[in-house]
């Protein structure tokens, strides 16, 4: 099967107040997939029902079913800490660990999991931060405070902290609205690699780095999802007139 993820008639709510309406969605395996839309239009709603984060925000309800490797991540019996685990997270502002060292930060989710063997972690601690391509500037003060790197490489170190524990899919929501320019190319860069260990479902306001880094792109408006397809035909022959209305500029 190539599809690893699959949205059925997800709809999202806070409350009474509906975010996210009718979603159908496929993702295949090792693709890079990008969400674009206005702001307010579901977005990092939708992304957050994709690894139970919702479970967290009190009032919020998914409905649907949200399949993963063809089993229903919302089903009863299953365990939301094992869905992140294979669903993972990195959000908009770099949030290292503030008290824990580079090291430390990577290998916590190895750590909670119960895994103390210094081998292994020594072993998946240079994996993740080679696949993060943050190795070489770090392999020499891996155990100095992750507040000591810039931005860049925090955002850098938190991609390699969630690729530690191998997770099949990697949200990324809009990870680098809060960087500068060089750090910003640098991840879009590492996007095309990322994509070999782990299927992306990125949020990005910037569409130009949808163009950029992404196999496939989803249109959001409104709390629907407008139209999904490759991207480069969702950027150059849109077949809806939102969609074009929206990547050639005209709102948003
Ligand atoms: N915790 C919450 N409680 C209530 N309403 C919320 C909550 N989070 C988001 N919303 C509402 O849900 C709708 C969708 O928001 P969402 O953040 O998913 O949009 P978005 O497309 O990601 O926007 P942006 O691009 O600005 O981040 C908005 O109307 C927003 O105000």
């Amino acid at each position: 099967m190539t599809q690893l993820l699959t949205t059925q008639d997800v709809n999202i709510y806070y409350g009474s107040k509906q975010a996210v309406r009718q979603v159908n969605l496929q993702v295949e395996r090792g693709s890079v997939n990008a969400l674009i839309g206005p702001s307010g239009c579901g977005k990092t709603t939708f992304l957050r029902a994709l690894n139970r984060m919702h479970d967290l925000t009190p009032g919020a309800r998914v409905e649907g079913q949200i399949l993963l490797d063809g089993e229903d991540i919302y089903a009863s019996g299953v365990d939301p800490v094992q869905v992140r685990r294979r669903v993972g997270m990195v959000f908009q502002k770099p949030n290292p660990f503030p008290t824990m060292s580079i090291f430390d930060n990577v290998v916590s989710g190895l750590k909670l999991a119960g895994i103390r063997d210094a081998a292994t972690l020594n072993e998946v601690t240079e994996r993740s931060l080679r696949q993060a391509a943050l190795w070489d500037e770090v392999k020499d003060r891996l155990r100095t405070p992750a507040t000591g790197l810039s931005g860049g490489q925090q955002q850098r170190l938190c991609i390699a902290r969630a690729l530690a524990v191998e997770p099949e899919i990697l949200l990324m929501d809009e990870p680098t609205s809060a960087l500068d320019p060089a750090s910003t190319a640098r991840i879009e860069d590492l996007m095309s690699d990322l994509k070999q260990v782990a299927t992306i479902v990125i949020v990005t306001h910037n569409m130009h780095q949808a163009a950029r880094v992404s196999d496939t792109t989803s249109f959001f408006l409104n709390g629907d999802l407008v139209e999904h397809g490759v991207t480069d035909q969702i950027f150059t022959s849109p077949r809806d007139e939102r969609t074009e209305a929206y990547v050639t500029g005209r709102f948003g």
